[in-house]
This record gives structure tokens, C-alpha cells and sequence, in this order.
């Protein structure tokens, strides 16, 4: 089987009616249903069943087609079948069942995330541990330690780094006994694994699993998947040590996610803006600011030092964003991309390209890591020489960022996958998506490659796809083919940039190298602050933590030369031409308010909830501690007056009372200065004529003129 996969079902099935065919254990059926998935994708509806019937896999489908179900689901159901087995034969084991490999540690936590969700209702029977390669010995004992490690996610290099080190333990450990419990193992976006430099490891780890090319014919090898949103050779290349008899599921490239045609779907709209290098800022801005890009959105640059200069930029225009690259710790980049996908932020600026020094293993003082960690430095920065790895360590790729409607290039990518993997982010499983790249002279010969790589479109779907309809709606230009080429040139004028050009450059200044030096040394620091290692050394040096808390990035932005003005758009300034598409300033970045109160109209009359009570002090009042009172008490108790309903509510709160001013004198003492000049220019909460007034009728009319608080 190796046939391009097209949609010929008239009527696509439910997940329940696929599930129900296929007999998929019902623990699994009910964590899809959990994830209000409506209906299979057609990648999905390929490959589960083959995946079911337990042959080997190679699934090539493009960018968000929802792969990882395609492997989960048989995989998850071929483990609980093993382990109804064991229960009925009452030998229940903690041994590793399936092993999961992924490119990055980003990568590998999301597998582990969707693989949990798949499987939250095995969570007695199938458990998930991912390795995030630390140190090789925490790993090892991780797994050792687990009672249930039958899932396991890793980089190939952590994975080969643990099984190392658990060899260097004893000989019972789950990690040494791989070959012979492993009944699946899986090489998630096998193209990224490949290009990241991976391959000895994956070929360590295949060989411990029984899967050398020496063994290709054992009849216990375990049952194999290869995931991978582009083919090359290298990915040929390992199905034909890694899988036997293989059935090659492929996403068409005409078919629409779901089925049907994908010019109809027209899920990603592809367009380009040619620009000269120093305007980039100003086109981003006029994007930004005035609308054209509408919703949530990932900028993509070359370069870390470009990361944080474009978010310095956009941060002095109150413009809030996260950065994403490989030269932020773990832990950060993970949190980044759990602040975006829970809608903490709108924007992300990230950047494919790789560092120096990428942050994987750390563990030079770890004695069973270090020869494995030392031949892996080597090969690292073998490869690192090679153009070819230049973006190799893409922290973005294969992540799958929710909501994202647009994604901009604000520097043009280096490479074709590069650009498919980038688009990639949006548009997924069957959303709409806009990806706009800005095109330097320079990008010329870049953006053919990547021309030549990406399947025609019919410009009609162009005008009504995408998820921009404020892009849409410019058109395209200088193209009458009825198929195009993607991406398309879009019909901006650059002239409507022109009104912002000075402020731009302004706010630009401002954005010094210094700046983004600091800025790149901020993130890190702001590590070490919250390093758990380093909790004892700052608990002994204080002075060391208080310089790190505040030696921060604000100071060395240059805010003195961004007015406040600069940072609205009067409307005025917006350009006809895109007004009349639809553009409108955007002057807030603001996250929007998540409170369960928010957007809930209170009916008249009703008390308003959402204000704090606490802090109120007539409220509050508590005159349980006045003293030397006596009969006053009685006298105080509030009037029967309709005028009063407020007044009466607070009479039958326990704690809440109100006094006449001459009650009050009489226990407190004659009227301080600041009371008699309220009294005087009838300032306070009553109104001289009720019936007039537009304050609410607090009090009694007897009352109003003498009123004051007291607290004791
Ligand atoms: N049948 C479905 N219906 C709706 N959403 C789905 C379906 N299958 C998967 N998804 C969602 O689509 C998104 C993309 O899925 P997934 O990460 O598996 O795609 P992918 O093909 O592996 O993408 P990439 O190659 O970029 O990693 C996820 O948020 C997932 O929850």
C-alpha cells in the first residue's frame, strides 16, 4: 500500500461511528469524545484503521492534518489489550511497552500531553513518562522509580543517554530490557528528528529495540510508525531499516484536511509583501496597529538578536508579546508556549534558528552521562558546521499552538521546510489561517525555491480563504492565471505606510543594541532566579539576588524617546485605500478579561457583584466595639422609608450600621476641620433635594445633613 489518500466517502463518519467499527476499547473511544473532536481528519481515518490491524506505518501528511492521533489511537488500544491480558493472568509488570521519539523537548512534552488526553481514561491501566533529557541518570531513574512507565516520550539523544545509564545500574532495569517489552515504538516527525542530527541516536535506540537492519526479519519485532510531514531520503532511508512491510498512508496534496477539495477548504491563504530591509518595522507596525492582521499571531525572524529586538520594539509601542528561541532554558520556552495557548498573550515572536550553544544536556558532572554526552558535543558541533543546520534547531516547529490565525515572516526563512513548518503553525486541522511573509531584494531566490515547493491555488479560494479577511480583501496583484503560485503578492501600497514613518524610526532609536544585549541576558537571569538549584546559594547571598532582581532589561530601553502620544493611532491617519478594506487602529494589546463576571449585564436593581465589598468602609462598619453608646443604639436603627431600600438592606447586616452625625458627636467629640468643610460645601454621600438628585437615596431626609463615618 502506498497510494496518495483522497476523500471517496460521501458522507464522512463521526469518531463514534469509527471508533464502533473498528471495535477501538472503549477507554480510548471516551478520551477522543472528551476532546469534542467532532470527526476524523483523513490522515486520521487512513491510518488508524491499518495501525489497528497492527501493521507498520509510514504517515506523510502536511502540517496540522492531526498525525498524532493516527498513531495514539492504536497504539494506546494495542497496550490495553496487553494489559487486559496480563490482569486475567494476574502478572502485572512495570516494564516499558511503547516508546515514543520526538525532535525536541517541546515536541516530546506536547506528545506526552496529547497522548495523556487520548488516554485519560487508561490512566489505571497505561501510563505516559516523557524524558526531557536533564540528566541521563535522573531519567533512568525516573522510569526505574515509575510504576507504570509503559508509555515512554524522548528525544532519541535523552533516550539513548538513559539507556546508557540504566545499563550502568543493574541489569532488572526497564530501560536494559527494551528489546524484549517494547511492542510499539513510533519516530515522530521523523523529518525533524533526521535534519536535528539525531540519527545515531535513533539508530542506537532502533538497535536496542531490535530493529538493526541485521534483524530486519524477526517475527517479534514490535510494530513500527514513522510520522513525517515532509519525505526526503534520510526519511526512506530509516522506514527501510526501521518498518517491514509498510503501508504508506499520504495525505494528498489537493485533498482538504477533512476530505473534499482543499482549494474549497482554502485553509491557508499565502501571500507576500515585498519590502526593503529598513522598512520591515514600519510595514509591522502598520499591520499590527491598524488591524489588518485580526486575531492571534506568531512573527517569525532569523535571529535570537532580531527576537528581542523586534519585541523591544513592539513592546515600546505597548504592543505585548513572548519570545520563543533555542536560547531560552527549557523550562522558559515551555512556559512561553503554555502562555500562549492559554491566551495570556496574542502575539509570539519566535525564531527557528539555531544558537550556538543549544540548551540539551547539562550534565558534565554526571559520570554515566559523560561519554555519551561528550560524543554527542562532537557530533553537535560537526553538524553545526554544515549550512544545512543552520535552522536545524527550530524551537517552533511541530508545536501546536492554538487559535493562531496568522502567521507573519517577518524575515523570510532560510530554507522551503523551514517555511512549510513556520506557515505550518496555523491553518490547523481544518481552521483558517493567513501566512504573509515580508520580502527583502535580497529573498528573492529564497521565496522561488519556496514557490516552486508549495501547490498552486485558484485565486478565487484565495479571496475568500485565509483568516484575515482585512488581507483578503486587499486582493492580489499583478497575476492572472486562474492557479497560481503560492505565496501570492498581495496588493499593499506601501505608501500607507508613510504616516507612521517617523514614528516608527522614533520609536526604533530606542531599541538600542544594548537593549537587545540586556534584553537576551534578562531572560536568562530571570532563570537563575528561579532556579530550585540555586535557592540555597541565595538564601546565603542575599546581596546576589537582590542585583539579579534588579538589574532589569526596563533600564536600558531607551522609553525617554517614545511619546505617549506615539502610541495611539488617531483615525485620521489611517489611509483611505485601507480603510475602505476594513482596517481600524488597534490601540490596545491588552489581554482580555477572563473573569467569569466579565460581559454578564446586571439587571436593575440588582446589587453589582463584582465590586469588592471588603474595602468599602460602609459596608464594613463594624460597630460591635463602641462603647459608652448605651441607648443610642435604639435611636439609630434606620427609619422605615421607601427612600431607603440600600439603607434598610444595611440595617439587617449584622455588621454594617449607620449613625447620625450628632449621635456620633455626642460619643466622639466635637466635628474635625475636614468633616465641617464637608459639611459646609455638602460634599459626602447624600443630596441636599432627594427628589432631584441622581445619587441613590441613601439616606433618610431627617439625616442629610449632618452624616459622617466612624471607625473603631
Ligand atoms: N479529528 C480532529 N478534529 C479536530 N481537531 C483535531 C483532530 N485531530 C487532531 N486535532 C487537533 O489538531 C491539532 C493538530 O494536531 P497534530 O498536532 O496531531 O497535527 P500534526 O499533523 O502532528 O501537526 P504537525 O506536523 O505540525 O506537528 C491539535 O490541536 C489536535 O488537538
Amino acid at each position: 500500500m502506498g497510494s496518495d489518500f483522497e476523500d471517496d466517502d460521501e458522507k464522512p463518519p463521526t469518531w463514534g461511528e469509527l471508533c464502533a467499527s473498528l471495535e477501538v476499547d472503549r477507554r480510548v473511544r471516551r478520551g477522543i469524545l472528551d476532546l469534542k473532536w467532532e470527526r476524523p481528519t483523513l490522515v486520521q481515518r487512513a491510518a488508524i484503521p491499518v495501525g489497528l490491524e497492527g501493521r507498520d506505518v509510514l504517515i506523510h501528511a502536511r502540517t496540522g492534518s492531526g498525525k498524532t492521533a493516527c498513531y495514539a489511537v492504536p497504539v494506546l488500544a494495542r497496550l490495553l489489550k496487553h494489559k487486559d491480558v496480563e490482569v486475567r493472568r494476574g502478572e502485572q509488570r512495570s516494564e516499558v511497552l511503547a516508546v515514543v521519539l520526538g525532535p525536541t523537548r517541546e515536541l516530546v512534552a506536547q506528545a506526552r500531553r496529547q497522548l495523556s488526553d487520548l488516554g485519560a481514561y487508561c490512566g489505571d491501566a497505561v501510563g505516559v513518562v516523557a524524558l526531557l533529557g536533564e540528566r541521563a541518570a535522573d531519567d533512568a531513574k525516573r522510569v526505574a522509580h515509575n510504576p507504570r512507565p509503559d508509555v515512554l516520550v524522548a528525544t532519541p539523544a535523552a533516550l539513548h543517554e538513559a539507556i546508557e545509564a540504566a545499563a550502568a545500574t543493574s541489569a532488572g532495569h526497564p530501560l536494559s530490557r527494551l528489546g524484549e517489552t517494547v511492542l510499539a515504538f513510533v519516530v515522530d516527525e521523523a523529518d525533524l528528528v533526521l535534519s536535528f542530527g539525531y540519527d545515531e541516536d535513533v539508530e542506537a535506540v532502533l538497535g536496542t529495540l531490535g530493529l538493526s537492519a541485521a534483524r530486519g526479519a524477526a517475527a517479534d519485532r514490535p510494530q513500527g510508525f514513522l510520522v513525517s510531514a515532509t519525505l526526503g531520503d534520510d526519511v526512506a532511508a530509516l522506514k527501510r531499516v526501521a518498518l517491514r512491510k509498510a503501508a504508506t498512508v499520504r495525505l494528498c496534496e489537493s485533498a482538504g484536511v477533512f476530505g473534499g477539495d482543499r482549494d474549497d477548504e482554502a485553509a491557508l491563504a499565502q501571500y507576500v509583501v515585498p519590502v526593503s530591509k529598513d522598512d520591515k518595522y514600519l510595514v509591522v507596525y502598520v499591520l499590527l496597529k491598524l488591524g489588518l492582521l485580526e486575531g492571534r499571531g506568531i512573527l517569525f525572524v532569523n535571529d535570537v538578536d532580531e527576537c528581542y529586538r523586534l519585541k523591544l520594539f513592539l513592546d515600546l509601542f505597548s504592543i505585548r508579546c513572548l519570545v520563543l528561541n533555542a536560547e531560552l532554558p527549557l523550562a522558559s520556552r515551555l512556559h512561553a508556549i503554555d502562555a500562549y495557548n492559554r491566551g495570556y498573550y496574542d502575539l509570539l515572536v519566535a525564531t527557528d534558528a539555531a544558537v550556538s550553544a543549544p540548551a540539551t544536556n547539562d550534565d558534565d558532572e554526571d559520570e554515566m552521562a559523560s561519554s555519551s554526552s561528550k560524543k554527542k558535543k562532537k557530533k553537535k558541533k560537526s553538524k553545526e558546521e554544515e549550512p544545512k543546520s543552520d535552522d536545524a534547531y527550530g524551537v517552533a516547529r511541530g508545536i501546536d499552538f492554538r487559535n493562531v490565525s496568522w502567521v507573519l515572516n517577518v524575515d523570510f526563512p532560510r530554507t522551503r521546510s523551514s517555511y512549510t513548518h513556520r506557515v505550518g503553525r496555523t491553518a490547523r486541522a481544518g481552521a483558517r489561517g493567513t501566512a504573509l511573509s515580508l520580502v527583502a531584494p535580497s529573498d528573492a531566490s529564497f521565496l522561488e525555491a519556496v514557490r516552486a515547493d508549495q501547490p498552486p491555488v485558484r485565486l478565487a479560494a484565495l479571496a475568500t480563504g485565509g483568516a484575515c479577511s482585512v488581507v483578503a480583501a486587499l486582493g492580489t496583484q499583478g497575476v492572472d492565471a486562474t492557479r497560481v503560485a503560492q505565496p501570492v503578492d498581495l496588493a499593499f501600497d506601501a505608501g500607507a505606510c508613510e504616516p507612521f514613518r517617523y514614528r516608527v524610526a522614533d520609536v526604533k532609536r530606542g531599541v538600542t543594541r544594548a537593549a537587545v544585549r540586556e534584553a537576551r541576558a534578562a531572560e536568562l537571569r530571570k532563570e537563575l532566579l528561579n532556579s530550585k538549584q540555586l535557592e540555597a546559594h541565595f538564601a546565603q547571598n542575599p546581596n546576589d539576588l537582590d542585583f539579579l532582581k534588579r538589574d532589569r532589561i526596563e533600564l536600558h530601553v531607551r522609553r525617554d524617546l517614545v511619546a505617549e502620544n506615539v502610541k495611539k493611532v488617531p483615525s485620521y491617519l489611517v489611509p483611505q485605500a485601507l480603510k475602505a478594506v476594513g482596517a481600524q487602529p488597534r490601540q490596545s494589546f491588552k489581554r482580555k478579561k477572563t473573569s467569569h463576571r466579565a460581559g454578564v449585564k446586571r439587571k436593575k436593581g440588582q446589587p453589582d457583584q463584582s465590586r469588592r465589598k471588603d474595602n468599602d468602609p460602609l459596608q464594613t462598619f463594624d460597630a460591635s466595639g463602641l462603647r459608652n453608646l448605651g441607648d443610642a443604639d435604639a435611636k439609630l436603627a434606620p427609619k422605615k422609608n421607601k427612600a431607603t431600600p440600600n439603607a434598610a438592606a444595611a440595617a439587617a447586616r449584622p455588621t454594617a450600621k449607620v449613625f447620625s452625625d450628632s449621635d456620633l458627636a455626642a460619643a466622639d467629640g466635637p466635628l474635625s476641620n475636614r468633616a465641617k468643610w464637608k459639611q459646609q460645601h455638602k460634599k459626602g454621600s447624600w443630596a441636599k433635594n432627594p427628589k432631584t438628585s441622581k445619587r441613590p437615596k441613601k439616606f433618610a431626609r431627617g439625616d442629610s445633613q449632618a452624616f459622617r463615618r466612624k471607625k473603631i
